[in-house]
């Protein structure tokens, strides 16, 4: 990675230890000096054992914020990413080793457990002409990597559609949804703690999701390739209209971004385009239990994570859950009706060198109700190629390194994840 997108990964993802914790000990163990003449009484065993067990009190507490800073480190070290930020290292060589990519998963309470609101989310108005929403893009996507559209031109009843289909699957007893479990395709459903990544306790996301790709394939050797798989229609007679209406609408609202960023990235509208014929990309929908709010234990609705493709456009029902990691705190993104939430994934962020940030966002659904999204993950086709981007080419990362391309890049990232098994494996 070049020394630009490390600096800038490191201003954005710095993970901070607890090095700025309260400086509030201050009660003294040492023994008060007897004022006056008289010299002060040799000290007790009691009060030697008291006085050695304060201090060594002190030294714990003091080096608790390395301790924490230390485990976060090598935390980061074991999944692969940098360190110091927890960015992704690109790899070093000009063959990408598969077995050992790495995952920009972050298991943990992460950057810290304090949330706050950030009233800058920037919402971004897609009526507005096109050159001025591209400025307001390239603003977003270079700083928080995140940011919600409004007046997408998307039919109110096509999403609404999809939440009540969502509702009514989610809703089947659990033994109709397992017979369409999904397969080595990442297709169908994905009961509650399978299908996703473990935190370090070893515990799954609390969720349970459905995946439709849009593109389909005989070729079922090649990881992501094959066929959707659905409800009986005798059950849901619906389903699979409403989920096709939603992925054709966010494919449109994908487009339309894609256009943006080609714009912001001063390479032309259309710059993308060639390469989103045939996309990998996928709606997922997802359904959240309630669940103790416990970060530090590590249990989340979606661990800290980025995601891997160009950019994702999530719909959420009204239940707030999801937060973004910016400048060392978990920042809540509130549901805003109206709106979409977008943000940049992993490929764009390689393929911009970093210029275009994706960042780590998590989900922890803390009001005690269930909670639905369904986010969009927009990516190119399987054989196109994240070739260096004019004006923006980094030597360090193109002159070692061969062009990845889109296929390459998506298996590369769920081996790292899920330990390159097949998802229903684990
Ligand atoms: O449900 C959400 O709000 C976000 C989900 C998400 O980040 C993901 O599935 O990658
Ligand atoms: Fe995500």
């Amino acid at each position: 990675m070049s020394s630009f997108s490390q600096q800038s990964l490191l201003v954005k993802k710095k993970l901070p230890g607890r090095a700025a914790k309260s400086k509030c000990l201050q009660r003294s163990f040492l023994p008060v000096l007897a004022v006056g003449g008289d010299p002060a009484p040799p000290w007790t065993i009691d009060q030697i054992a008291g006085l050695i067990f304060g201090a060594s009190l002190l030294a714990i507490y003091l080096s608790l914020g390395k301790v924490d800073e230390w485990v976060a480190r090598s935390q980061r070290q074991q999944m692969g990413l940098c360190p110091e930020c927890g960015g992704l290292n690109e790899p070093k060589t000009s063959e990408i080793d598969f077995a050992s990519a790495p995952s920009r998963r972050l298991t943990g309470s992460g950057p810290t457990t304090k949330s706050r609101h950030l009233a800058s989310i920037p919402v971004i108005d897609l009526a507005q002409p096109d050159h001025l929403a591209a400025e307001e893009v390239a603003a977003a996507c270079s700083s928080v990597g995140f940011f919600y559209v409004r007046n997408h031109g998307v039919d109110e009843a096509v999403i609404e559609n999809q939440f009540v289909q969502s509702h009514a699957f989610f809703d089947l007893p659990l033994e109709e949804k397992l017979k369409i479990k999904a397969n080595a395709s990442q297709r169908g459903y994905y009961p509650y703690s399978m299908g996703s990544a473990k935190n370090s306790k070893g515990q799954h996301d609390q969720k349970e999701a459905f995946n439709v790709y849009g593109f389909e394939s005989d070729s079922t050797h090649l990881p992501f390739h094959g066929h959707n798989l659905w409800p009986p229609e005798t059950m849901l007679p619906d389903f699979r209209p409403a989920m096709l209406a939603y992925y054709d609408a966010m494919n449109q609202v994908g487009i339309r971004i894609l256009r943006l960023l080609g714009l912001a990235l001063k390479l032309g509208p259309d710059y993308f385009l060639p390469k989103f014929q045939a996309s990998t990309s996928n709606i997922r929908c997802v359904h959240y239990l309630p669940q103790q709010y416990s970060p530090a234990d590590g249990i989340c609705g979606v661990g800290a994570h980025t995601d891997w493709g160009m950019l994702t456009v999530l719909a959420t029902d009204a239940q707030p859950g999801l937060q973004i990691s910016h400048e060392g705190s978990w920042i809540d993104v509130e549901p805003r009706p109206g709106h979409f939430v977008i943000n940049i994934g992993d490929l764009l962020d390689r393929w911009t060198g970093g210029k275009f940030c994706s960042t780590l966002h998590r989900v922890i659904n803390k009001t005690g109700k269930d909670r639905y999204s369904c986010p969009f993950f927009l990516a190119p086709d399987w054989n196109a190629k994240i070739e260096p981007l004019p004006g923006l080419q980094d030597p360090t990362i193109n002159g070692s390194q061969k062009v990845v391309t889109c296929g390459e890049w998506l298996s590369m990232r769920r081996a790292a994840e899920y330990g390159g098994k097949p998802l229903v494996a684990l």
